[in-house]
């Protein structure tokens, strides 16, 4: 079972090391844009150096050139998973792919389908799409398939439909995970630890729920053995 993804959601490096030292153990993190950008590529090497994984999460979504340039300077980077938005299209995806595997042959690659915060009415109203949600998630992830793409990131609620069109071997990289699913914050399509489990995600992203807890360590224990066990 692959760890669970912890989303390091801070402003500053200082945040960061005083979160990571409570940790004993090497983590799956998440690098996203809110510590990327306001401290720049030195953090991925800091938090490599500490002996952790990161997926540096940037969400590129931009013409293929632009997405395959930067994805050149990413692939650099000592990451083990990164992201573009497979609403961008093939070509773009076609083109960050060979960018980044190119200089990082053994990292991820992987697309955002529909973000978890976007609920179905939300996205037929303002991407005026006929389809349903399923429907979408599905599409992006075959077209995030077809032009190389390792998997792609979704709610759990769409990870079985995506292995059962994709094949299981394409991975499902879940965020929106909470304890409860009652849970009202910016996230819309939310699921537990141990749904995520029998809804077969490869991977589930955790910030808020993990970072925002009194005790960090004990929470992510408990997410931890729900995600593995399958059990509340
Ligand atoms: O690509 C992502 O990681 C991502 C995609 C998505 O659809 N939804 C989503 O929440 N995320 C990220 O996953 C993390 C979830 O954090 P929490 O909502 O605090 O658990 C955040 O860092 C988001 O940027």
């Amino acid at each position: 079972m692959n760890r669970p993804i912890i989303a390091l959601d801070f402003g500053t490096m200082a945040e960061v090391q005083q979160f990571l030292d409570k940790f004993e153990e090497p983590l799956f993190v998440k690098v996203g844009m809110e510590l990327y950008l306001q401290n720049g590529p030195n953090i991925i090497r800091e938090i490599r150096a500490m002996g952790h994984d990161i997926f540096l999460d940037l969400k590129l979504h931009d013409i293929p050139n632009t997405v395959g340039r930067a994805m050149e300077g990413l692939g650099r980077l000592d990451v083990q998973m990164t992201n573009v938005h497979a609403q961008g299209g093939t070509p773009m995806m076609k083109r960050a792919a060979e960018s980044f595997k190119d200089h990082n042959p053994d990292g991820t690659l992987i697309a955002v389908t529909q973000l978890t915060s976007t609920s179905e009415e939300m996205m037929q109203s303002e991407q005026k799409s006929s389809l349903t949600l399923d429907e979408s998630v599905i599409h992006y992830a075959q077209l995030a398939k077809d032009a190389g793409l390792d998997g792609v990131v979704s709610s759990p609620l769409e990870s079985a439909l995506i292995h059962e069109a994709c094949g299981t071997g394409f991975l499902t990289v879940t965020p929106g995970i909470r304890l409860t699913e009652d849970s009202t914050d910016d996230q819309s399509r939310v699921v537990t630890p141990s749904k995520a489990h029998h809804l077969g995600s490869d991977y589930i992203v955790v910030g808020r729920p993990v970072t925002q807890a009194d005790d960090p360590v004990a929470r992510y224990a408990q997410i931890k053995e729900q995600w593995e066990s399958g059990e509340e």
